[in-house]
């Protein structure tokens, strides 16, 4: 059946096979002795179809392999060969029904027809009992039932042991090589061992001495006349998403691990981000209280060249001359107070001790504590009733925004009312100047020209230098330690990856011992490597929704937008798919032989 001709194989240096020669006849136990590291386990790689790198011709049933591409050697294996391990190689997580129909996901027949025949072969190997039970509650015997259903579900034509009883005691080992001789009366078994006893049952015993194949008994090549064809199969698209899921479910934890780390990366990094919000909070709270902050005075005598550098600066508008007035009167009620003179103040800088300052087209004023006085004993009451201020013939009806603080009468009205009262004054003396700066960003640098021009002009401009000041550093601050906690989920997450795919070597050789195409092997862990993506995104969008709601509920400032939430997701996506391809290229690219040896 199998022809070995002029077979040569090296290691590097090293020569394991020199120039050999053999026939395996069609049938039967054959029996492979040689030494340690004598080649045993190199032939059946070869024989097999895992490892094609050495020179000479291997035909099997007259078809060679030697000269067979990677998907044809696949092919080959499929349709023709059962492998056995020493170590199983069976897949834990899996029940046994699972693992020995793993074969079947490449053959044309129903789930029905393949898992009678499955059934079938337990109830031959004697542990029909166990179908349901997971791998991993098994013993080594039975274990290596399995793996000899598992090779014989195809019902391949040749059957590889590679010590198939070496990991078992006497009773389990006699037990299984009295199953694989009677398997072998319709097909060829070849067994590596080193245990003379199991010779006892072959029918042919041969071994590698000398980089040769040496036949221990004359008559072994009998039988090799008969012809037989090389069987071939219709290729099956195997459902690599379905073996993904199947494989995403058994390694679930270690995936579910890789996810969080990456996802709370991701989303401390995004939260960074959202540092952004705070500042727009603390800038509303910081107008809401100053609600004069863009409002800058100048005491100016020599006022027009201050007036002509105001308004023509295109950060600057509202700008308006300030003069003294006299007799202007507050009343509310019965009571009523009259003001001889009342200057123009600054505004921004006053502080308040109740409630805010007096707001643009709100008809609001701002009273300190002597004058409040005058109109009510508890004067925090004051805030939000409605008082009359009278000049000249003006009159406006005020509601008290606030008291703040100065231990003298006086007053200040929003610029929009203040402006009303200068109307008619033509040829006053100018007392100052009152402009606004139109952007929040603005306030600091208009305040640095005026100063660097020595103008002296009160203005917010150190409070808001401080905030964004304060801003910076919490910002810069926020972005280090959320890079480092991205840094870390991403290494955390990419040393769990390689982890995981290095405990999966011996899972993927299996796949491709038993005839699974490299490509789709790619595919299925691309499927995993797809489910991954999502899972990490979904932990994702529930850690920024978790963070959304709480923001919601319990007014934080950090808060995140759809838009970083969207982009959050999506870029976990993108950092599992990026490290997982990372992880998982040398795995697809390994050769099963060597998957296998690892
Ligand atoms: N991929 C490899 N690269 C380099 N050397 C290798 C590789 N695989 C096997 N060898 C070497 O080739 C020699 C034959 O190895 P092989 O596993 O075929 O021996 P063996 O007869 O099956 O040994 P054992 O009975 O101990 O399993 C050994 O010296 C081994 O170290």
């Amino acid at each position: 059946m199998i022809q070995v001709k002029n077979l040569t194989k090296k290691y590097d240096n090293s020569l394991i096979l020199d120039d050999a020669n053999f026939a395996f006849p069609n049938k039967g136990l054959v029996c492979l002795l040689g030494a340690s590291g004598s080649g045993k386990s190199t032939l059946l790689n070869i024989l097999a179809g895992f490892d094609s790198d050495y020179s000479g011709d291997i035909t099997v049933c007259g078809t060679s392999i030697s000269k067979m591409n990677e998907d044809e050697l696949c092919a080959y294996r499929r349709d023709n060969i059962g492998f056995i391990f020493q170590n199983y190689h069976l897949l834990s997580g899996y029940t046994v029904l699972e693992n020995i129909m793993l074969h079947c996901e490449l053959n044309s027949l129903d789930e029905q027809s393949n898992v009678e025949n499955a059934k079938e072969l337990l109830n031959r190997i004697g542990i029909a009992e166990k179908a349901s039970e997971k791998i991993e509650n098994l013993s080594g015997g039975q274990k290596q039932r399995v793996a000899i259903a598992r090779a014989l579900i195809s019902n391949p034509s040749i059957i590889l042991a590679d010590e198939p009883t070496g990991a078992l005691d006497r009773r389990n080992s006699t037990e299984i090589i009295t199953l694989l001789k009677e398997i072998s009366k319709d097909r060829l078994v070849i067994v590596i061992t080193h245990d003379q006893k199991i010779c006892d049952f072959a029918d042919d015993v041969i071994s590698i001495e000398n980089a040769k194949i040496v036949a221990k008994d004359a008559n072994i090549q009998k039988e090799n006349d008969s012809v037989q064809n090389l069987k071939t199969k219709p290729t099956i698209k195997v459902s690599a998403f379905k073996r993904g899921l199947k494989n995403f479910k058994v390694h679930f934890t270690r995936y579910a691990a890789v996810s969080l780390a990456i996802s709370i990366g991701v989303f401390c990094f995004m939260l960074s981000l959202s540092s952004g919000n705070i500042m727009q909070q603390s800038i509303a709270d910081f107008k809401e209280k100053n609600t004069a902050y863009n409002n800058g005075y100048i005491k100016a005598e020599d006022d027009k060249a201050v007036f002509e550098l105001l308004n023509a600066d295109e950060r600057i508008e509202n700008v308006y001359r300030q003069y003294k007035i006299n007799n202007v009167s507050l009343s509310m009620g019965d009571n009523s107070k009259t003001m001889i003179e009342k200057y123009p103040m600054p505004k921004t800088t006053e502080s308040m001790s109740y409630g805010t300052m007096p707001k643009k087209e709100a008809n609001e004023i701002a009273l300190t504590p002597s004058l409040a006085k005058k109109f009510a004993s508890n004067i925090s009451n004051l805030v939000g009733k409605e008082i009359t201020l009278k000049y000249g013939d003006q009159s406006y009806k005020l509601i008290v925004s606030g008291i703040y603080n100065a231990g003298y009468d006086d007053f200040f009205v929003s610029s929009d009312v203040e402006q009303g009262f200068y109307t008619d004054i033509k040829d006053e003396q100018v007392y100052s100047i009152s402009y606004d700066v139109k952007n929040f960003e603005d306030i600091v640098s208009v305040s640095q020209m005026l100063s660097e021009k020595e103008i002296d002009s009160k203005n917010a401009a150190s409070e808001v230098g401080a905030l964004q000041s304060t801003f910076k550093s919490l910002s810069r601050l926020f972005l280090t330690v959320s890079s480092m906690i991205l840094a870390i989920g991403l290494f955390i997450s990419a040393v769990l990856l390689v982890k995981l795919q290095n405990s999966r070597y011996k899972e993927l050789g299996l796949l491709s011992a038993l005839g699974f195409k490299k490509s789709t092997i790619q595919r299925i862990l691309i499927s995993e490597n797809v489910l991954l993506s999502a899972m990490a995104a979904i932990f994702n969008a529930v850690l920024i929704g978790g963070a959304y709601l709480i923001g919601m509920i319990f007014d934080f400032a950090i808060s995140v937008s759809p838009l970083q939430i969207f982009v959050s997701i999506v870029s976990t996506g993108f950092a599992v798919v990026i490290i997982s391809i990372f992880a998982s290229h040398k795995l697809i690219n390994t050769e099963p032989a060597v998957a296998l040896r690892k």
